[in-house]
Formats: C-alpha cells, structure tokens, sequence
C-alpha cells in the first residue's frame, strides 16, 4: 500500500487543515470554494469559471469514475469543458485510487498530475465547508513544505476573463442564423448545445467590439471572477441593446446583461455551487432544479424600469436569471447548458432560438 506524501491547506484566517497528495505536488493558491454536486469533477475542474479558486467537493467520494481522454471534434472538446484543468487545486476527502469507467482514459491523480494542479484528500470537507459557510469563500493555500512557500492569491482583484477568454475570432458550423458569442470563458458545452441548432457561431474574445460584425443574435458566456473587470463588453452590450437582435446570456452572461442595462452586482458569501439549486421562474408557478457555479449576483432592486427578474433563488431569493420587459433580451445566472447538472432549462436554448 502506497503512502501519499503529506500536503497542507492554509485558510487566510488561519486555519489548517491537514491531508495526502493524489495531485501534482506543487505548491498552489486561490480562492477556496466548495460544490455540494455529487458528480461531474472532469467537467467542473475544466469548467473556466473556475479559474483561479481551489475547489472543494462536499461529496465524500471521488475519482472512483477516472477520467475521459481529452480528444477533440471541430475545435470542441469531447468530453471537457474547456482545453485543461482550470482550478487552482482540489480539495476532497477520500480519493478512489481504483477506478473503473467505459470512457476512462486515466485516474483523477494521473490527471492533476499531467496539468501541475494539487490535489489533497483525507480533508474533513463537512468542518472545512462549515468554516466557508460561516465565514464566507476565503483565500486559500496548499503546500507542501512550509507556508511560505507561496503567497495568498485573490482572483478577484484581477481580470480572469482576460486569461480565460479565446484571444482570437473563430467561427463555428454553418447554420442558418448567425450568432456572436462573446467568450468570457466559454464551457464548450455552451458551444455544443448553441450548434444543435441551425446556427453559424461567431465566437469572439470578451473585449471585442462585435458590434461591427453582422449577426442575428448575441450570446454572452460563462467566465471567471468579478465582473466589475468586463467593462468594455458592458460597453458593447449597451450599444447592441440600442437595437432590437435578441440577446442572451448564462452566468458571468446574466451579470454583464444586467450591467449594461444599469444594475448592480454584489459578491455572494460563499456563492451557489451545485447540482441542486432552485430556481422559481418569475410571474409562474414552475420551479427548476439547476446546476450552479457562481460567487456573485445581481441585485434584484437594482434593476432599471426596462427590466424584471426572470428567475428567482428559491433558498436564498436571490436573482437568477433577467428580462427585459420589451426586448427580446433575457439571460440566466445558473448553467442551462448543465454539464455537468440536470438539463431541465435546456429549453432556454429554444426560446433563445425562436427569437433569432
Ligand atoms: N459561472 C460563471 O459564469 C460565474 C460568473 C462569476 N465569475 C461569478 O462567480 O459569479
């Protein structure tokens, strides 16, 4: 039986916590989160909205389906949400050296490994979560030797989307309808379920000025950290709204939505991230179980005139999801595309369509 060499967690209150390496063994930092999701770690950890935090997963086994092989089709990940693995590390507690999986390439070890990104299990993740709940997401560090070994990062006082955005035009499929996505770091699952339908995807970097392309529709992504820092696609946004082309948006896409037609965007505590959130669909009695994974939101009051909740948190009340009252603009602060998560709201993706 092999014995895992030991590696430490150091919260920026000062707690430790104490665990074994299955991961590189590098010493890393970022922001430390935790999903309550029972699967989906090959997703999640190449998820871009992830970049620069450390990931706890509550769900106290795993690895025990290995991971799938990181092949491509078009320029699109097969089995990814993205090229690599993007969190700063993970955190577990017991970490299946055995796997077993029909489309299982490699163990999850093998994988952090490949990409010099931690991994600690042997973690009591219900008190570490406890203490994030109690006291919000904190800055974390792992390592190795002593704990000087790196500085405490904060990935919010930084442009993530800058990093995590493509850097040059690419352009997907040939569909009939033409539609812009402003990458703020995509999850090509965005990509995939938008070219199931008869479209010709234009995807753009976050800062590009779209506004002089020809398009049918606009779609804003996913993407990493504080908002506040995509400035100049609010910008672009406000000038593509003074027109009448539907505009949609997910997650970090709700938040850049809401921005341009005036809002405000606050950092939650410790932020939704799961498989298993609720969400009340605004003026109607349906609820939706939805897959989640951000740190801030949009105020509900702060919404101008032109605009209404569209979806509402049915645990904490706060805003999931915006709409315009006129427009055909409207966006979601949780993941339709899931991937992983349930698919209930893929419909979004039709209502999106129909207006195109
Ligand atoms: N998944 C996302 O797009 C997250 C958006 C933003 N970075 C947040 O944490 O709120």
């Amino acid at each position: 039986m092999q014995i895992d060499k030991p590696v430490r967690l150091i919260l920026d209150d000062g707690t430790i916590f104490e665990g074994r390496s299955f991961g590189a063994e590098s010493a890393s930092a970022g922001e430390v989160v935790f999903s309550t999701a029972m699967v989906g770690y090959p997703e999640s950890l190449t998820d871009p909205s992830y970049l620069g935090q450390i990931l706890v997963v509550t769900f106290p086994l795993v690895g025990n389906y290995g991971v799938p092989d990181n092949t491509f089709t078009d320029g699109i990940s097969n089995f990814y949400e993205s090229e690599r693995i993007q969190v700063n590390g993970l955190i577990i507690s017991d970490y299946s050296h055995e796997y077993s999986h029909w489309n299982a390439k490699k163990s999850l070890g093998e994988w952090l490994k490949e990409n010099n990104v931690p991994g600690i299990y042997g973690i009591d993740t219900r008190e570490l979560t406890k203490l994030l709940r109690e006291k919000g997401s904190m800055k974390g560090k792992i390592v190795f030797k002593d704990e000087n070994e790196i500085e405490f990062l904060d990935p919010n006082i930084e442009n993530q989307v800058a990093l995590a955005s493509c850097k040059e035009v690419i352009t997907y499929g040939s569909g009939k309808k033409k539609v812009v996505l402003v990458d703020c770091g995509v999850k090509h699952n965005i990509i995939r379920c938008l070219l199931k339908r008869d479209i010709t995807l234009i995807r753009v970097p976050w800062d590009y000025d779209f506004n002089q392309l020809e398009w049918d529709g606009l779609f804003i992504s996913n993407g990493p950290g504080n908002p506040d820092f995509c400035e100049a696609t609010v910008q672009n946004i406000r000038t593509a709204m003074q027109g009448d082309k539907p505009i949609c948006g997910i997650c970090m896409g709700n938040q850049l939505l809401s921005k341009a037609g005036g809002a405000t965007i606050y950092k939650l505590k410790y932020g939704h991230r799961s498989h298993n959130q609720p969400v009340k669909m605004v003026n109607s009695t349906r609820c939706f179980i939805t897959s989640q994974n951000h740190g801030f939101a949009v105020s509900n009051s702060s919404l101008g005139a032109d605009w209404e909740p569209l979806f509402i948190n049915l645990n904490d009340g706060t805003n999931e999801g915006i709409k315009h009252k006129t427009k055909p603009f409207f966006s979601a602060q949780f993941h339709p595309e899931a991937a992983s998560g349930p698919t209930d709201t893929d419909f979004l993706f039709d209502m999106f369509f129909e207006k195109l």
